[in-house]
């Protein structure tokens, strides 16, 4: 272990900022096109697999070449300054070019300032695979041109075993209890939104191999971004930021309504989110505060006036996608910093919001709802936010942690939210349970 020296504050080393190969290592990374090896997310081992895939499309990554691990309130300016020092004095040859390809780093960071620990890792070998094209980059510390691996199907991933879930920090009656202390809040004019979480336990009779509910997921969600990050496994519909080539784009969602299993009848539901004063008011307060983020970085920014129904398999949620161009050289972790968190994930204003979480949340969040993805060489990157996920417990891998939360307004039913709750940690339940 390197610690960090000269350019990283001092506290930020006293908090733990390491790094497990030196920063002066020569780092040798090299991307060639290859033929489609089959799915991306059947090339997975089953040790810490990565993946960021949509749609069958993305990047998967195994080994680790380098990781930086780091906490508190400069997470993410420590980390963006450890990757563009890496990337920096690396060697790259990238027979393909396109955003994802050469030196990739695949991260997660925790949705507070404390606790909860951030980390970015660069995979010894990534694989990527985008309209039509397939890639593989391997990166290597010895400071040798690294050959071309075997790029093929892993064996299948085996199904949890006898998986129970229980409570986590909270029953549903006392998260009802927290949600109506909120509403209370919100009532006194303390606030105007604030997104309340509560977390379950799932545990299996052994060992959890991850890739299960990862391809679950992927093949079930596929509207959904499926991310697995050093532990943190999920689909997520929300995208924090994406920054490709000079474009920067969004997917703010808030207002959210449980399917009813009947076509016709979500239909109509569809409507009624759509028109739901409620959901609308809850909505423009989590746009208007990634817009407000976003528009410093810059220079023109395209706002829709009206969300569309984004349809899940378990619950509908209103939607906007923004798009803007860059107008500086923040990378999409830097944009991601400045966005964290959004109101979908926080509340309005954002320092009363988060003020409240700690107060009466009552529950270490860890990396959920935090911004989770990869940044490439040049910056561009997608940066979800870590939602409808699990966390694998370091200490016993056949636990994980789920975890879902609901905007809190001043109209909100405790008893709906607790409903709506339920409803979005049933991506993950079915996951782990076949
Ligand atoms: C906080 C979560 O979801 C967020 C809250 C939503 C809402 O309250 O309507 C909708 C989507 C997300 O922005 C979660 O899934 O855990």
């Amino acid at each position: 272990m390197t610690p960090l020296t000269a350019a990283v504050p001092v506290f930020a080393v006293r908090l733990a900022a390491v790094t497990t190969v030196p920063v002066s290592a020569p780092l040798v990374v090299r991307t060639m096109e290859i033929d489609a090896p089959g799915p991306l997310l059947d090339l997975l081992p089953e040790n810490a697999p990565m993946a960021w895939t949509r749609r069958g499309e993305g990047i998967v990554g195994w080994g680790e070449a380098a990781r930086f691990d780091t906490v508190g309130p400069h997470r993410f300016a420590t980390a963006d300054r450890w990757w563009r020092r890496m990337v920096g004095t690396a060697v790259v040859r990238d027979e393909v070019g396109l955003p994802g390809t050469g030196p990739v780093a695949f991260g997660s960071f925790a949705f507070d300032d404390m606790p909860g620990a951030s980390t970015l890792v660069l995979p010894e070998t990534v694989v990527g695979h985008r309209g039509g094209r397939w890639w593989v980059t391997t990166v290597s510390v010895s400071g040798n041109l690294p050959g071309l691996p075997d790029v093929l199907a892993d064996a299948a991933p085996r199904r949890p075993e006898a998986v129970t879930f229980a409570d986590g920090s909270h029953d549903g009656t006392e998260w009802e209890r927290i949600v109506a202390e909120a509403v209370s809040r919100i009532n006194a004019g303390d606030l105007e939104k604030v997104v309340l979480a509560r977390d379950m336990i799932a545990e299996s009779a052994a060992r959890i191999d991850q890739r299960w509910p990862i391809q679950r997921l992927a093949e079930r969600y596929p509207r959904c971004w499926t991310f697995s990050v050093d532990g943190l496994l999920g689909a997520t519909p929300e995208l924090l930021v994406r920054r490709e080539r000079g474009l920067v784009t969004s997917r703010v969602l808030a207002g959210t309504i449980r399917r009813s299993g009947d076509d016709a009848h979500d239909l109509a539901l569809a409507a009624s989110l759509a028109r739901s004063s409620k959901d609308l008011e809850e909505h423009e307060y989590a746009v208007r505060s990634v817009a407000n983020a976003l528009d410093p970085f810059c220079s023109s920014m395209n706002v829709p006036e009206a969300p569309f129904v984004l349809h899940l398999p378990n619950v509908m949620h209103l939607a906007t996608d923004l798009a803007g161009v860059a107008s500086d050289g923040s990378s999409a972790l830097g944009l991601a910093s400045a966005l964290h968190p959004s109101a979908a994930v926080g509340g309005t204003p954002t320092s009363a919001a988060r003020e409240l979480i700690r107060e009466i949340e009552d529950l270490d969040r860890g990396r959920y709802a935090g911004p989770v993805g990869w940044i490439d060489g040049d910056g561009d990157g997608e940066w979800g936010i870590a939602l409808r996920c699990a966390a694998l417990d370091r200490a016993d891998d056949s636990r994980m942690r789920l975890f879902a939360g609901c905007g809190i307004v001043a109209g909100s039913d405790p008893e709906a939210e607790l409903a709506e709750s339920v409803a979005k940690l049933v991506p993950m339940r079915d996951a782990l349970s076949g």
